[in-house]
């Protein structure tokens, strides 16, 4: 039996109403092993004998409410549904095993449909069997005939009849996304398909998928054993592949080589967009395909878009892959990794190691006065910002009472911390503090860097505004990240700010041990011809009119980072 803190019971599958009771406060755990939600926003997970542990996944808890604010209380709410169609692996590192784990670990219901079983481990596969196709079918149709699925995950599909045994049956069952990781060949370089499941692939998913997932290695094969040895090569391989049919395609750099981060190529048909982030170090890498597709699933299944998804499940396999860098299990070459790394880390499970310059990309700085011309909530504003592509957001709120803007900073790091984007606070050290931040932005007449560091720890991200060489030398070594340097141009939002320039800013950046944004007047106009003054430590432009006090933030958000992305492609 299940004893609950609060009230409110969102009901997972095969979690009986009858084992669940709710009292006012304390909690036991009997037999348990699935999670559920309670009125106080938390996730109770119970872990035999007796111990429990409550964290957050506020993206469950964003549906949750979502279903409140319909009216629906009921406890026959929707829960978002992944249907992963891959083998088994006995190691448990990936294919069905790292999808069922993804999709728990982000919340969402997953059912299977097993297409083969392996034998393998850390070291390889030792052997597959694969299961027959009509049997296969039968379980596609035992499942989608019943479970209502939202989105379908493709793993390993062992024959060019079982790719068309699963088209033939997504045409009878149409479900709301399809994403396809090609899996070809397994991490220990054991073929997992036939080159005729390619022509499958091909011919018959790709043209239903809204995104594909291939690493270097299958965009290669996909494409007839092109050389992929550089970012430029990854975006044309993105393209051709594009060209077969599915929505968007996702190549993926991780076996890049002489690359510092692992950079991933995201194209829509439109746009690329370069999705890094930091190679982690570790052996323990089994599985990280299979696990990024099952989150994009999820995540598409529980409402986000393509390229949103996509970014929040490589935070999740980043975070995982730093949590378990460490793990040892089996003795060969690629040990898998903890998909439940939430469990044991205190439910920051998306708070960022160190602090990664490339977040400065686009950096949307927050501006009360025109939140309030617009008529929007400072949240509404910064999930818009983060919706069109922002990287990372400061909540720059000069009017605010202390306890509103605690309050809205904590809704807004909830927010930004869903799509895996650090949040932090203009000159109020007390409120980074008071929300937990990622960290805090202060200028040359707000409280010292080096103080702001004492006080917030070395975790935290602080950057300083500097509009000097010594005001950059000193930021360095007062232990800030990062430095901001303007006004790049004039600007209204900021009385009395002196322009630097672009040539104050280039000299700056030369003199700066630290990365730099630009910031000051910035917009659509003019972001190219800052990011091309071409200094390698300017990371990106911080802006706040431009984004803030327009109709739509989203969209011009989105404008912006085309043209920063197109910017720095011509750099290269
Ligand atoms: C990224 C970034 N750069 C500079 C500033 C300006 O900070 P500051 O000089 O403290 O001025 P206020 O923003 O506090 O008015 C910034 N906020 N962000
Ligand atoms: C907050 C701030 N700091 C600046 C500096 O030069 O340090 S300029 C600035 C305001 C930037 O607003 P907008 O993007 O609307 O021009
Ligand atoms: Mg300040």
């Amino acid at each position: 039996m299940v004893t609950l803190v609060h009230n409110y019971v969102f009901p997972l599958k095969g979690l009986p109403r009858d084992q669940i009771s709710t009292v006012s406060e304390g909690f036991q755990f009997g037999r348990v092993s699935s999670c559920f939600f309670t009125q106080s926003r938390r996730v109770y997970v119970g872990v035999p004998p007796v111990t429990a542990i409550r964290y957050r996944i506020p993206t469950l808890m964003a549906m949750r409410d979502e279903g409140a604010k319909r009216g629906n209380r009921s406890s026959k709410q929707k829960v978002p549904h992944v249907l992963t169609v891959a083998g088994s692996d006995s190691g448990a590192g990936a294919g069905i095993q790292a999808d069922l784990k993804a999709c728990g670990a982000i919340g969402v219901y997953c059912s299977t449909v097993i297409t083969a079983v392996t034998a393998q481990n850390t070291i390889g596969v030792q052997g597959v069997h694969s299961v027959p196709e009509n049997f296969i079918d039968e379980q596609l149709r035992s499942v989608l005939s019943d479970m209502e699925v939202d989105v379908v995950k493709t793993g390993m599909l062992p024959s060019i009849g079982v790719v068309k045994v699963l088209s033939h049956r997504l045409k009878e069952f149409p479900v709301q996304a399809l994403v396809v990781d090609p899996v070809m060949v397994s991490t220990s370089g054991d073929l997992l398909a036939g080159p005729s499941v390619l022509d499958g692939l091909r011919e018959e998913l790709f043209p239903m998928a809204d995104i594909v997932t291939p690493n270097l290695k299958e965009a290669s094969t996909l494409l007839g054993g092109v050389k992929l040895e550089t970012v430029a090569d990854m975006r044309s391989a993105a393209k051709s592949i594009h060209a077969l049919g599915p929505r968007t395609v996702l190549v993926k750099g991780g076996d890049l080589p002489d690359s510092l981060d692992a950079v991933d190529i995201f194209f829509d048909g439109e746009n690329f967009h370069e999705l890094s982030a930091s190679r982690i170090k570790t052996r323990n890498t089994h599985g990280t395909g299979c696990t990024l597709a099952s989150c994009i699933a999820a995540e598409v299944a529980k409402g986000s878009s393509i390229l949103q998804a996509v970014k929040i499940a490589k935070c999740f396999v980043e975070s995982a892959l730093d949590y378990s860098k460490e793990l040892v299990i089996g003795t060969g070459p690629q040990g898998p990794f903890d998909h439940l790394f939430k469990l044991s880390s205190n439910g920051n499970s998306y708070r960022r190691q160190g602090f990664n310059p490339s977040d400065l990309f686009l950096y949307a700085v927050t501006d009360s006065r025109m939140n309030k011309k617009w008529g929007r909530s400072i949240s509404d504003a910064v999930k818009a910002a983060i919706d069109g592509g922002a990287t990372i957001i400061q909540l720059r709120e000069k009017e605010a009472e202390t306890r509103d803007f605690v309050d809205a900073a904590k809704a807004c790091k909830e927010i930004a911390h869903s799509y895996g984007v650090p949040l932090l606070i203009n000159d109020r050290v007390d409120v980074a503090l008071a929300i937990d931040a990622d960290g805090v932005h202060v200028g040359q007449s707000d409280m010292p860097a080096h103080v702001a560091r004492r006080l917030l720890g070395p975790e935290k991200i602080i950057g300083v505004s500097c509009k000097t060489p010594e005001q950059a030398e000193q930021a360095w070594s007062d232990g800030a990240d990062y430095i901001g340097c303007g006004g790049a141009y004039t600007t209204k939002t900021k009385e009395n700010n002196p322009t630097v320039g672009l040539d104050g800013l280039k000299t700056v950046c030369l003199a700066s041990k630290l990365p730099v944004v630009a910031i000051g007047g910035i917009g659509l106009g003019n972001a190219c011809s800052v990011m091309e003054i071409g200094v390698s430590n300017l990371k990106g432009v911080a802006v706040v009119s431009a984004l803030f006090d327009r109709e739509c933030i989203a969209s011009e958000t989105r404008k912006l980072h085309s043209l920063l992305m197109d910017a720095v492609s011509r750099l290269k």
